[in-house]
């Protein structure tokens, strides 16, 4: 038996669609939906990840206004450019692309954008909302996720066990919340976890978001499972590749996600997503 590949990019292609025309319905409405992303510093692999965020807002019809600062920018300088765009009518959603220099507080940093204009999801009310079920903005790894699954049929998961490797705030936390949400019976594991092949052989659903090449093998899950890889690593070669082996697991699992072309256009076109919806409620609260 050979899985089903749950393709990223086809998914992320159909959604991107539906946003693209939202996104006309809102601007003949005089509104176009806005992203501001801030990248601090010249790490080359967040400066490529920040092209394509912005090339995919572009794609649906956006606005976006990308902003580089030196990696010696101040922590005050930042928090008051964050300020500012809190009221840029012009901008719906602020994405501050992690990792910050060190000199800065990532955390703070991430309290001072709106929580509506939060379209990652990691304002601490951001999380709160998707615990308690409220509106707000889900992180998009997670979310991303979510959308695969419902691609294949699963959208309600009463009955199904899903497990969850990693204990992120961006990634394992919010995944299992959302999860819990659409009624899976849930299993977080991580490095405090004593036998972790015990508990991913029981999933229907496992999904591996730790960022370590491996952590999930054939022999590790069900025949007919689901499986989720969030990571991104580098083999050997330099080859991108995710947390799971792709090759074994394929072999056991019903359906799969490859990387790359599976979960990292889902993250970019979730945030496409929660731009398009912040712009809507915009509209919505000034009708
Ligand atoms: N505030 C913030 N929000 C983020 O969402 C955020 C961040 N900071 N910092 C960095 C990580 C990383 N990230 C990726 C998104 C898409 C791909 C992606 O599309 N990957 C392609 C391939 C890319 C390649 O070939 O290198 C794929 O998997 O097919 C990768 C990585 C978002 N991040």
């Amino acid at each position: 038996m050979s899985a089903q590949l749950i393709d990223g990019n086809a998914l992320s292609k159909q959604l991107r669609a539906e946003v693209a025309q939202r996104a006309a319905a809102l601007t003949a409405r005089g509104l176009k939906p806005g992203l501001a992303v801030i990248l601090v510093g010249d790490n080359p692999a967040s400066a490529v990840y920040v092209r394509n965020k912005v090339k995919a807002c572009e794609d649906v019809g956006f606005h976006s206004v990308l902003e580089k600062y030196e990696a010696t920018l101040s922590e005050a300088d930042l928090l008051a450019r964050i300020d500012a765009l809190n009221n840029d009518p012009a901008i719906h959603g602020i994405l501050v692309q992690l990792p910050l220099p060190k000199h800065i507080d990532d955390h703070k940093v991430i309290e001072a954008i709106s929580p509506l204009k939060d379209v990652d999801g990691f304002h601490v009310a951001s999380a709160g909302a998707l615990m308690v079920g409220e509106v707000g903005f889900k992180a998009c790894t997670p979310y991303g996720c979510m959308k695969m699954l419902e691609s294949i049929g699963l959208k309600d998961l009463r009955g199904k066990h899903a497990v969850v490797i990693g204990r992120s705030n961006i990634v394992g936390k919010p995944m299992a919340m959302m999860l819990l949400a659409a009624n899976a019976t849930v299993t977080i594991t991580h490095s405090g976890t004593a036998d972790l092949a015990a508990m991913t052989r029981q999933a229907d659903i496992v999904v591996a978001a730790v960022g370590k090449r491996n952590v999930l093998t054939a022999d590790m899950i069900k025949p007919g499972a689901v499986v989720i890889d969030v990571g991104m690593n580098r083999n050997d070669e330099g080859k991108l590749c995710g947390d799971v082996d792709f090759d074994g697991c394929r072999e056991v699992a019903s359906h799969i996600t490859p990387v790359p072309g599976g979960v990292g256009p889902m993250t970019i076109t979730m945030l496409l997503v929660n731009t398009m919806e912040a712009a809507e409620r915009v509209a919505a609260a000034a009708v």
